[in-house]
């Protein structure tokens, strides 16, 4: 037998996992359906008394016996019925309830892996696709299916050529299953991903607005939008087609099928096999046999989609499990060092920066400059865990990042990025990062630290204020200064700014040269990224990166100095006589 793969292994550890606390509910739903399917009998067997007892002996009160019980038999079916469809409903909103923060924490952490954010929140939709699906009458139909031999043997005890005529009418349609399965397996998958393509579209014109306004390109970005709704909605029809025309045959089928059964039956009884009665029990047996495949034909796109959500589904619980959980560390309070550090693009492998070896220690801080594109952005974002080191490490106190918990080692680390992107919630909520109960000394003190405490209180709802998608109702100044508060909150050990002046005035850079003293002087360790000079007035240490190397590394003094007109040629980069003149002032 060949050996289980790991991945397999792992995937079926998280279906187990999945679906563990629902493996009971999965039986009482078998049971139930089964239950329902056998209760549906009772059209036929009713018919069959009718007709063979009742009308026969012309008795009334058989009639009204048999139909009293007939009422009684519905009406259980009826409430198992409902009992079913109530359960799978719950059973949907439970799954939902589990794997929705999962599913969320995937796609949150997937832009950082170079996913676009239409990508990214296709995982959060495959739960909704799951949940619905749970909640229509595909799932019944699956539940009804493994008891349609029920009535075939129904069929059967009344004569074997109606059983015969019933499971040829069966088998015709289970075919017809497959074949809607070949067709729509591939083109689901097409439309699913047509669909994240005209949703990331989409996400970029939103996100773009003022710029397509401003320059009068939005028509365009609407044309662009509009192919790829286009793509999408072929494909869509294109499978709603192919849903809609088996659904369609297969009802025309179960409609000839159910007269050939009337014609079978009366031809069975003028020859004398079979009686009046059993041709309408037939016609209600098989009738009832062919309903779920019938069912689950013109659900199966449903059904192909949700399967293709839940293995998505099952993949991120997968992705999730095998982040081996690390072990609580002590505050890093004396180094940062980063050894032979090799960081790639998540997107596309390609090496953006090598090699990188440097220690900073508790108190110091770095000023790193460089010419544009040259790998300073991705430098912190791997120095703050946002890209993995490929080789090498990045280690506080000796330990490397990745035995930290994202939430441990999140505390320890103030990062303010170039784009400095807050949070739709209140200024508060925004420099506490989310914090459940917010140290208003904290969130104070850390505004002060970034010299804007004074512009939240005058606002008029002051740090409550609701800032909107995306930073809305502040300057961009106002932004990076909020930025810089919630990168200092609680004094994390190790501070990263990219570009923190980018958007300051005179009276910013004060308060940020002061916040980095601030830093130091508590014995942290900030790295600050600097096209201009101004932000590197409090830092003592300076590193050039050019090309994806860090092609110098020194002190402020050294690596600032003049040039020499003459001597040995200079390894330092043209950045660094731009930023020279500010920061050594
Ligand atoms: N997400 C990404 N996927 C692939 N390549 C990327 C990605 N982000 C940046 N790069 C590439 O990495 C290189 C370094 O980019 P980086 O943003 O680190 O430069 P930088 O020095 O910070 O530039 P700037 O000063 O202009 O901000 C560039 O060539 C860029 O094209």
């Amino acid at each position: 037998m060949p050996k289980e793969q790991p991945k397999s292994i792992a995937r079926r550890r998280s279906v187990e996992s999945i679906t563990k606390e629902f493996r009971g509910i999965g039986l009482f739903l078998f049971l139930t359906s089964g239950l329902i399917n056998v209760l549906a009998l009772t059209g036929a067997f009713y018919m069959l008394q009718i007709y063979d007892r009742a009308l026969t002996s012309g008795s009334i009160p058989t009639l009204v016996a048999l139909s009293i019980l007939a009422i009684g038999l519905y009406l259980f079916q009826g409430v198992f019925d409902v009992i079913r469809s109530q359960v799978l409903v719950r059973v949907g909103a439970r799954l939902d309830k589990r794997l929705a923060p999962l599913a969320h924490q995937v796609a949150v952490d997937m832009p950082r892996y170079g996913f676009s954010n239409a990508e990214s929140l296709e995982r959060g939709r495959d739960v909704d696709v799951v949940r619905s699906f749970l909640g229509s009458q595909g799932p019944m139909a699956l539940f009804d299916l493994p008891w349609v031999p029920i009535y075939l043997i129904f069929a059967y005890f009344l004569h074997p050529m109606l059983g015969a005529l019933t499971f040829g009418g069966a088998f015709v349609l289970a075919l017809m299953t497959v074949a809607a399965e070949l067709l729509l397996r591939r083109l689901s998958s097409h439309a699913q991903q047509s669909g994240v393509s005209r949703g990331a579209i989409a996400d970029s014109n939103t996100r773009n607005s003022e710029i397509l306004k401003a320059m009068g390109f939005a028509d365009r970005a609407v044309t662009r939008f509009e192919v790829a709704n286009s793509e999408h909605l072929a494909l869509q029809t294109r499978s709603s087609d192919i849903n809609g025309t088996f659904g369609a045959i297969s009802r025309v089928l179960r409609m000839i099928l159910q007269s050939a059964i009337l014609g079978l039956g009366a031809y069975l009884t003028i020859i004398g096999e079979l009686s009046a009665g059993a041709i309408i029990a037939s016609s209600i047996a098989s009738s009832r046999a062919l309903a779920p495949i019938d069912l689950a034909i013109t659900n199966w796109k449903g059904v192909v989609g949700a399967r293709h959500s839940f293995r998505r589904l099952v993949d991120t619980v997968t992705a999730l499990n095998e982040t081996p959980k690390p072990m609580v560390l002590p505050t890093p309070k004396s180094t940062l060092t980063v050894d032979k550090m090799t960081v790639v693009a998540p997107a596309s492998g390609r090496i953006l920066l090598s090699d990188v070896t440097f220690e900073l220690k508790a108190g110091q801080a770095l000023g790193v400059i460089g010419p544009s594109a040259s790998g300073k952005t991705t430098f912190v974002r791997a120095i703050t865990g946002v890209w993995p080191v490929l080789r090498g490490s990045v280690r506080l106190d000796g330990a490397e990042m990745g035995q930290w918990e994202d939430t441990a080692i999140g505390k320890f680390i103030g990062y303010l990025p170039q784009d400095v992107s807050l949070l739709d919630a209140t200024i508060e909520e925004n420099i506490s990062r989310y914090a459940e109960k917010p140290d208003p000394m904290g969130v104070i003190s850390a505004a002060r630290a970034a010299g804007v405490h004074e512009m939240i209180v005058h606002l008029p709802e002051g740090y409550h204020t609701h800032i909107g998608p995306s930073g809305m109702v502040l300057s961009a100044g106002q932004r990076q200064r909020i930025g810089l508060a919630r990168a200092l909150y609680n004094d994390p050990f190790l501070v990263v700014m990219d570009e923190p002046n980018s958007n300051l005035d005179g009276e910013g850079e004060a308060a940020l040269t002061e916040a980095i003293r601030g830093i130091r002087a508590r014995g942290g360790i900030a790295i600050i990224i600097a096209h201009r000079p101004s932000a590197l007035a409090a830092v003592d240490l300076v590193a050039v990166i050019q090309n994806g190397k860090m092609a110098a590394f020194g002190s402020k003094s050294e690596i600032l100095a003049p040039q020499p007109v003459n001597g040995r040629p200079d390894v330092r980069p043209m950045a660094a006589n731009t930023a020279r003149q500010g920061a050594m002032s």
